[in-house]
């Protein structure tokens, strides 16, 4: 086998009220966030005892892969490191090699490709092998982007016809609702440049300043709302794409439109509920549930509309499955499954994919 061990990529958060202004410095160092921002993020964490779920999310999806991994022939061991909280990379990879492994296969918590999805979580993964004395002596591959991967598509589609119903039994037609498929926003810049050098062209047909983010953000919704077709009889409710978790300096352009501004916008035109699919990430963490459950849902109860808020991915058995099988790919050459034309994805990143506007840095996995 061309790989002996797994690494669970994933992001961090703080586990106490002490860990979450050096988190937030960590996640924001050398980015140009305002310390106004920091102040007003850490309120959220702060509200939640200083605790992000996503650790505990992952310790849940890390025991979730351990228990069915061995049923689809996978067989190396799996660990799990952070971006900006512990386990740190560093870390995990010393572990990793003092039990012998030498060819790590990283899959990372990202559905798409972005500087902040993909290229930082590559430098960083360099930057741990530096620092944990491992370079040359450990190679680190990653696993493709998986936006339309059915493992990822099906519980959200499956929660996502579910909610349509609800609404259509409290009264409410097709044309009175509207679903928003929300995701981070990110500055302008890092969406016309995200996904591969050649072919960004493509992708700003499809999705103008977007690029390949908000492409495979669109493909992704779109073979959403074909599996929920599958399961609705009728005309469904209209859908958009809609941002989030704005940061940065209020004078740099990020993608939008603001979820909250979008809600208003589909209230003033005569929508009575909106339905919010949180396509842009894969755990209920505190992007999902104070931006969306808290934030978004308040701005719809303020229009007086009926509010409703699609599952993440996470430990649902068909996504389980589903990063099995995108590991099974690289592992044994199985069948690439997408279900949009956009994929399936590549499994290397080209030079220049995703780059770093600010500072060209050593990455791993590069093709
Ligand atoms: C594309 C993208 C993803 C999805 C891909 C992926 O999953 O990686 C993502 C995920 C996440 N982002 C998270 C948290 C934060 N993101 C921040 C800031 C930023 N995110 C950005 C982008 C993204 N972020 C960007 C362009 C910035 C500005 C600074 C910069 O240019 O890098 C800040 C700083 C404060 C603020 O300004 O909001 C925090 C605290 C958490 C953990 C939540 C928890 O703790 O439960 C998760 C999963
Ligand atoms: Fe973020």
């Amino acid at each position: 086998m061309k790989y002996d061990a797994i690494l669970l990529t994933s992001f961090g958060g703080p586990e106490g009220p002490e860990e979450v202004m050096p988190y937030l410095e960590r996640v924001t160092a050398g980015r140009g966030v305002p310390r106004e921002r920091l102040e007003e993020v850490s309120h959220h964490y702060l509200a939640l005892g200083g605790v992000s779920p996503i650790n505990e999310q992952n310790r849940a999806l890390l025991a979730a892969m351990r228990s069915h991994f061995p049923e689809r022939g996978i067989d190396i061991p799996i660990y799990w490191g952070n971006r900006n909280s512990e386990p740190f990379f560093a870390d995990v990879l010393k572990q990793m090699y003092a039990d012998g492994h030498r060819n790590v296969l990283a899959w990372v918590t990202s559905a798409y490709s972005s500087y902040s999805g993909c290229r930082q979580y590559r430098e960083n993964l360099a930057a741990a092998l530096t620092e944990a004395d491992l370079e040359g002596k450990m190679t680190i591959d990653k696993v493709r982007h998986f936006f339309d991967h059915p493992g990822f598509i099906t519980p959200i589609a499956d929660d996502l016809a579910a909610k349509i119903k609800s609404m259509q039994d409290l009264g409410l037609t097709s044309n009175q609702i509207s679903i928003m498929f929300a995701t981070h926003s990110i500055p302008t810049a890092m969406g016309v440049s995200s996904g591969p050098e050649a072919r960004r062209d493509e992708f700003a047909q499809l999705a103008g300043e977007g690029g390949a983010y908000a492409a495979q953000h669109l493909a992704a919704a779109e073979v959403t709302m074909k599996k929920v077709a599958d399961k609705i009889s009728g005309s469904l409710p209209d859908w958009s794409l809609v941002y989030q978790s704005r940061s940065g300096s209020p004078s740099v352009p990020w993608l939008e439109p603001d979820v909250n501004d979008a809600i208003n916008d589909a209230a003033d035109s005569g929508t009575k509920g909106v339905i919010i699919v949180p396509i842009g990430f894969v755990s209920d963490h505190v992007e999902v549930i104070w931006d969306l459950d808290n934030e978004a849902k308040d701005t719809a109860e303020a229009r007086s509309l009926e509010f409703a808020r699609v599952v993440t991915a996470g430990v649902a058995p068909e996504f389980v499955d589903g990063i099995a099988d995108l590991i099974q790919e690289r592992l044994s050459n199985a069948e690439k499954k997408a279900l949009s034309k956009l994929g399936p994805w590549v499994d290397a990143c080209a030079v220049g994919c995703c780059p770093n506007l600010r500072k060209d840095l050593p990455v791993v996995a590069e093709a």
